[in-house]
Formats: structure tokens, C-alpha cells, sequence
């Protein structure tokens, strides 16, 4: 069957999202667009066969002609979006980060509970990405023993203007620790964010910063954010086991050799970087929607927990110190 899609926000990924999602493999088509630049809406409808622009997200998630919606606006607009779409019983494939507070998610998590069913998805990519997942499977089969420390780098290289100071941790390392709870299968206990020396390339920004995570098994993560190194776009996972070390290869297909130096492409940004990740999302995103299955991606849980270590983090990085993590019961529904 056919997935008539709406997509609200049609910015930088809402517009990669609706180019995959607009005559894409599992049959959808994106039907209508909202944002609050009505312009970019008109625009972006204007080169689909099918879609409308509506006047406003609530607009679009109550129209008859929506079967589902992509939420793909600014973070902190997602939680009415959200609701409203599970008032509505549509599922919903939210942006990360679900919500910009952990009170605003777990009144998400309350709203699906009481929905009875699974209508959210989260955007955590890496889960889809298949270097991530090759690593994943590594450590699963125990190719380095029990794992016991990890290292990992997000590098970008520059942000847009209204990026501010808390974003490195709350819209950049918010999929270090998404990806980190699902690539150990343990929970975070606690965080805490250290402020190197600050580039000079960065204005206003902390940047570069340091998270450390402490695993529930012990396990200790360090996690570099710099958000303006310029030459590309960088992502790196070593997991250091008692048997060996496991790490994301370089994505560059090809490495050249010439005039004495060696060299390999970067990418120039996630959408480079993380292509295959969202194809494979949203491709099983809309077979599960359109065949009337619960979504198995990331769940509106996973965007809570997430959420509530990255404002430990955000609290860590203003107060300077160590932050336990305090998870609350997990619903069962989410077991
Ligand atoms: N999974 C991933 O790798 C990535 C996820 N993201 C996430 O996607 C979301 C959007 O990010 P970008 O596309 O980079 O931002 P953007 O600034 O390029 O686009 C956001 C769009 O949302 C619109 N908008 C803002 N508030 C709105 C509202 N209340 N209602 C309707 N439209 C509204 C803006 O006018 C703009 O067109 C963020 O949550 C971000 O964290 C962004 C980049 C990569
Ligand atoms: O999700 C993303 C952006 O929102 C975020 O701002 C970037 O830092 C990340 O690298 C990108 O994957």
C-alpha cells in the first residue's frame, strides 16, 4: 500500500528526507508541506507531483489526505508536533532530538503509553549507518573480548549561525550517546564535560569539548565535539576490548597516492557522510507504516533516555562537575 507522507519543516534534512521519501522505494509520496517559512513550503512543493503546502504543522497532521509525518523542524518545536500526531493516532518519524527537555519527552512517552501503541520514531541515524552497524556486530560476536573502553569523535566542519553553546551537546553528541547505549547495550550513569583550551575559530562557541561517559558496566567513553575543523566532516568509534580494538574505517572509497603524500577524501557534512544510514531508515520506516506495523526504530523511550543524559551533560558542563544519571522506570510497553 501506498504512504502519503506530510512533512513538517523543509529545511536542510526535511528536504533529504522528502527526496527519499517522495516516489522512494517502499511506494510513499509526500503529500503536503508545512513551515514556518512559507516560502521555502512553496517552494519545496513545487517540485513534487504531489504535494500542498498547508498553512501550519497542526494543519497538516489533522488533513484527511496524511497518512503519516516527518517532523524535521528546529528541535525545541517538536514536542506540540509530536502530541498532537498521536491525538491524531498517525505515526510520526521525529528529527532527533525527540524534544529539547526531558519533561517535554517523557510527556511524549506518557502520550504513546496511554496511545497503546508504538506511533513515534526517532531520527538516531547511526543505527542504519552500515559501518556502525559492522562495528556493532564486532563487538556482539566478541571479535575484542568484553569491551572496556571507547573513544570516539564528532567533528563537523562548521555550524550554522544560530548554533549556540549547549547544542554541542544537545543536537551534536546527542547520537554519541544514542549510539553509544545501543552499540554496548548499557545504560549511561554518569557524564562529565570538560572545556579545553577554546578554538579560535569558533566565536562564541565551547569548542572543542570532551564528554566522558561512564557505562553501566564500567565501561568509560570519551567523546571529542569540535564543530568547526573545517576540513569535513568526521565521525569516529574505537572500541578498545581485553582481546583487541575495533574502530569505524575510513569511509573514503579510495585512497591516492601521489607527490610523496597519501591522501583520501573527507566528506563535506552528515548528509555525505550518513547518505546510506538515511535511506535505509526511512525505507524501513514506510514498510513498516505502510503495513500497518508498529515502527522498530528508535523509540520515543530511546529520545527520552537520551535526552535525559544530554541534560546531565548540559548540567555538567555549566556546573564543572561529575553527573550521575537518574533513569526512570522504563514503561512496559518499551521492555
Ligand atoms: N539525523 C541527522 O543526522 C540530522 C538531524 N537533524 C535534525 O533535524 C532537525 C532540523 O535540522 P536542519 O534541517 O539542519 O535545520 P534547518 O534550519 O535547515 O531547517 C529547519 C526548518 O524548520 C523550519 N521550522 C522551524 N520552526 C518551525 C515550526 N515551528 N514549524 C514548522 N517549521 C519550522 C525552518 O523554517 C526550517 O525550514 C533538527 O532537529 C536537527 O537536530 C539535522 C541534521 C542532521
Ligand atoms: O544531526 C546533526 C546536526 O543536527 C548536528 O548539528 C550536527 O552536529 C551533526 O553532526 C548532524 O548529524
Amino acid at each position: 500500500m501506498a504512504l502519503d507522507v506530510g512533512v513538517i519543516g523543509v529545511g536542510t534534512i526535511g528536504q533529504e528526507h522528502v527526496r527519499r521519501l517522495d516516489g522512494g522505494p517502499g511506494g510513499s509520496r509526500v503529500v503536503a508541506v508545512a513551515d514556518a517559512d512559507t516560502e521555502r513550503a512553496a517552494t519545496v512543493a513545487g517540485q513534487l507531483p504531489a504535494a500542498k503546502v498547508l498553512p501550519s504543522g497542526e494543519e497538516l497532521i489533522a488533513s484527511d489526505a496524511v497518512d503519516a509525518v516527518v517532523v524535521t523542524s528546529w528541535g525545541a518545536t517538536h514536542e506540540p508536533y509530536v502530541l498532537a500526531c498521536i491525538a491524531a493516532g498517525k505515526p510520526v518519524f521525529c528529527e532527533k532530538p525527540l524534544a529539547t527537555t526531558q519533561e517535554a519527552c517523557r510527556r511524549v512517552v506518557e502520550a504513546e503509553v496511554a496511545a497503546g501503541r508504538r506511533l513515534v520514531q526517532v531520527g538516531f541515524n547511526r543505527r542504519y549507518d552500515p559501518a556502525h552497524r559492522a562495528l556493532k556486530q564486532a563487538v556482539d560476536d566478541g571479535a575484542v573480548g568484553a569491551p572496556l573502553l571507547v573513544h570516539c569523535a564528532h567533528r563537523n566542519a562548521s555550524v550554522p549561525p544560530h548554533y549556540t553553546r549547549d547544542m554541542s551537546i544537545a543536537d551534536t553528541a546527542i547520537h554519541e550517546i544514542d549510539e553509544l547505549r545501543w552499540l554496548l547495550g548499557q545504560e549511561v550513569t554518569a557524564v562529565q564535560v570538560f572545556t579545553p583550551r577554546r578554538s579560535s575559530r569558533g566565536g562564541e562557541l565551547q569548542d572543542p569539548l570532551l564528554l566522558l561517559l561512564e557505562m553501566a558496566d564500567g565501561v568509560l567513553v570519551d567523546v571529542e565535539v569540535s564543530v568547526n575543523v573545517h576540513y569535513g566532516y568526521e565521525i569516529r568509534c574505537e572500541v578498545s576490548g581485553e582481546t583487541g580494538t575495533v574502530e569505524l574505517a575510513e569511509p573514503a572509497p579510495v585512497r591516492l597516492r601521489r607527490e610523496g603524500a597519501v591522501a583520501g577524501l573527507v566528506p563535506a557534512d552528515w548528509r555525505e557522510r550518513f547518505a546510506l544510514s538515511y535511506d535505509v531508515e526511512l525505507r524501513e520506516w514506510v514498510d513498516a507504516v505502510a503495513a500497518g506495523r508498529p515502527p522498530q526504530g528508535p523509540s520515543a523511550w530511546d529520545g527520552h533516555v537520551a535526552q535525559v543524559v544530554s541534560d546531565a551533560a548540559l548540567h555538567s558542563l555549566h556546573s564543572g562537575g561529575r553527573v550521575s544519571v537518574e533513569l526512570p522506570e522504563q514503561p512496559g510497553p518499551y521492555r
